[in-house]
């Protein structure tokens, strides 16, 4: 298993790029700890594949350094990286039987067939396809092959990273929980260290100890499912994550008072003179309507999500959501909203402010 340095990493698809824009992954500097299971966050386009090829060896990136423990990987080739990849198609031997298939990578190496039959036995137990080791695996589901691939990306114990790409993206929707939760339970009990691209973010909050949000090339988060949620550091971070995500409102700060349209509101923190567009961040879920208290809002509509319900609000002229319990009343007279003050975060462009305890 490896840490992963990236090291003032950055990477460009174009000969000469002029300015950040032209970097499809800007600047990067981070230790990726051994053995924690990371997953790459992102909408389509942000970057995610990019940073993925330079940790595979696919791409050679055109500025800094890549660093599995201490040697410099920069610049060699997939097949000296001893890494294990799971793509998001299913890469699998269909004239060989699933034993055959999972066995491959350690008979590959030349380890004795003692250790080869243990490991796959343990493997296939925690895939489920003990029953099924004997059959071919032309034939089988995209399901059970894309099993047989996580299986066997996960079959050698040396390895210094597991990849993956999107890998449950042709697995059963009522599959996908269960492979998530075996992923997780593997980690838990081989330590290896894993990176898991995925744009979902329940995939990505539920596998993951650390989840990297990639945002338009560039990192803007890196943390722990519960920081990204109670500490959103962009604004990206709070509508991506979260469902609905933050509501972010525009608004004026001084001291410790948030004004919008000249209506105040108490924040638990205090600011100095902020620069930029400046705006609150509330999620939802911290967000309270009420028949006495709080700033004017317009109640436009109720969604029921079993859970909980979600009010879809206008509150001077932007739209909010905010959350309420199953059993909640939501009358026509509570047309206030209050935000609780411990949990408003204030960004100016874009980016968490972090503000004194007050
Ligand atoms: N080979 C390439 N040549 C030029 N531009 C590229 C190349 N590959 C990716 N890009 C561009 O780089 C940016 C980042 O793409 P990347 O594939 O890393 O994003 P992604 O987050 O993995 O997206 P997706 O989830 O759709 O795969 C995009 O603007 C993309 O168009």
């Amino acid at each position: 298993m490896a840490k992963i340095t990236l090291d003032n990493l950055a990477h460009s698809y174009m000969p000469n790029p002029a300015s950040e824009d032209d970097y499809a992954l800007k600047e990067l500097n981070h230790v990726w700890e051994d053995g924690a299971a990371y997953a790459l966050l992102g909408a389509s386009g942000c970057g995610k594949s990019t940073l993925l090829n330079i940790i595979s060896g696919l791409l050679t990136p055109s500025q800094g350094r890549i660093l599995f423990n201490d040697t410099d990987v920069t610049r060699s080739p997939t097949a000296e990286r001893n890494i294990a990849q799971v793509f998001q198609f299913p890469v699998v031997y269909d004239t060989m039987t699933v034993r055959d298939n999972l066995a491959f990578p350690l008979r590959n190496r030349g380890r004795a067939e003692s250790e080869v039959a243990e490991r796959v036995q343990e493997i296939a137990r925690m895939i489920g396809m003990e029953h099924m080791l004997n059959r071919k695996a032309r034939g089988l589901g995209a399901d059970e092959k894309q099993k047989i691939s996580l299986g066997r990306g996960m079959v050698r114990r040396d390895v210094n990273a597991l990849l993956f790409d999107e890998p449950l993206t042709v697995i059963d929707p009522h599959m996908k929980w269960e492979l998530r939760t075996q992923l997780k339970r593997l980690h838990n009990e081989f330590g290896h260290t894993m990176i898991y691209v995925t744009h979902d973010q329940t995939e990505a909050l539920t596998f993951a100890d650390r989840v990297v949000v990639m945002h338009d090339g560039r990192v803007v988060q890196i943390g722990t499912p519960e920081e990204l949620f109670e500490r959103p550091e962009h604004t990206f971070v709070g509508y991506f994550i979260g469902s609905p995500g933050m509501n972010v409102i525009p608004a004026k700060v001084d001291g410790n008072r948030a004004y919008i349209e000249g209506t105040e509101l108490p924040l638990a923190r205090g600011y100095g003179a902020l620069k930029g567009k400046v705006a609150i961040g509330v999620r939802p879920e911290y967000a309270r309507l009420s028949s006495s208290e709080g700033l004017p809002v317009r109640v436009r509509r109720v969604e029921d999500v079993g859970r909980h319900k979600i009010i879809r609000a206008e509150f001077f002229g932007h739209e909010i959501a905010i959350i309420a319990g199953e059993d909640d009343r939501i009358g026509a007279d509570m047309t206030r909203v209050t935000f609780d003050p411990a949990h408003v975060n204030v960004y100016a462009n874009d980016w968490l402010v972090a503000g004194e305890a007050a």
